[in-house]
């Protein structure tokens, strides 16, 4: 018997807002990293999950999705995808099975060709929201887009073929010793997931214009008598916009800090007092200086 050997490397999955990047991201890492909502267009930071397994290592770069950009902070994020898919080992293309291929799937998949060095592997995500039919036809139709180094469906809600995406994803990365510790899961900061929670809470039942316009940061944390206390702000770009956040009597601020702590806890595994405050930052997504502030 030959032993296998120990394969290690990056993958990058890409596709159109909403087709379930995020979610597929932590359910192969197994631990919630990047934030998932209905809303298109919330991945806006690299992220890496590692996936541990004894035969080899898949570290998941999750990158916002490639858009034309409209602000300077789309500009910014387009800059971020370039730089990382061209360096990942292996891309996969997600298309969800249960919506039609559209101009926005060929988009992207014509600017894979810009990205020679990766393997390409096309994922169809969401089976459990499509028939037999509408899989055996996207699959058809995905295929006719160009030579896959593999083609597989999937449900990241179901675990439906998990197991089978991560083999074949391994099979396709190079030969190298690990690059994580057994231990690591991913590399963000651990405040920075804690913005990213705040931040998902938020987007949870915002209204079409606010999505876009929040951001979140960690500013302060103190351990008192068994809780750990964090204060942090929800920044929107408008004064309009800090009222639908705080909602009548503070009523949705309150229930997005109810959501948010939950998610905290989960987190870090311990209780929390959390203490929310909502800012102004007039449109900072235009605004060089405030995007270093958050992070970008
Ligand atoms: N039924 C079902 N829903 C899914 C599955 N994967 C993702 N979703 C849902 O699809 C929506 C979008 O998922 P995300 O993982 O946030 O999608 P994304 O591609 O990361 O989105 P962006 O951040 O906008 O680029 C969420 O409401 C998910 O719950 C799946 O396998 N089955």
């Amino acid at each position: 018997m030959t032993d296998t050997p120990f394969r290690a490397g990056f993958v990058s999955f890409v596709g159109r807002p909403n087709a379930g990047k995020s979610t597929l991201t932590n359910a192969l890492v197994g631990e919630k990293i990047a934030i998932t909502s209905p809303k298109p267009q919330t991945t806006r930071r690299t992220i890496r999950g590692v996936v541990h397994r004894t035969d080899g290592q898949l570290v998941i770069v999750d990158t916002p999705g490639i858009h034309r950009p409209r602000t300077l902070l789309g500009e910014r994020l387009n800059a971020l995808v370039e730089a990382t898919l061209g360096d990942v080992d292996v891309i996969g293309f997600c298309v969800p099975a249960n919506e039609k291929l559209g101009p926005g799937d060929r988009f992207i998949n014509e600017r894979l060709d810009d990205f020679p060095r990766a393997k390409k592997v096309a994922i169809l995500t969401k089976t459990d929201e499509a028939s037999k039919n509408e899989i055996i036809e996207q699959l058809t139709q995905l295929g006719a887009l160009r030579e896959w180094d593999s083609v597989i469906p999937i449900s990241a809600v179901t675990r439906d073929q998990l197991d089978l995406l991560a083999d074949e994803l391994l099979r396709l990365m190079p030969e190298s010793p690990p690059l994580y510790d057994a231990g690591t899961r991913t590399e963000e900061r651990e405040d920075d997931r804690i913005a990213e929670l705040i931040r998902e809470a938020a987007l949870e039942g915002a209204r079409e214009e606010l999505p876009h316009s929040l951001a979140v940061t960690v500013d302060d944390r103190e351990e008192r008598e068994g809780l750990l206390e964090i204060y942090a702000s929800v920044y929107v770009e408008r004064d309009s916009q800090k009222g639908i956040v705080i909602g009548r009597g503070g009523s949705y601020l309150r229930d997005l800090g109810e959501r948010a702590r939950r998610e905290i806890e989960g987190l870090l595994g311990r209780r929390v007092y959390l203490s929310l405050r909502v800012k102004v930052a007039k449109d900072w997504q235009r605004d060089p200086k405030a995007l270093g502030r958050f992070g970008f």
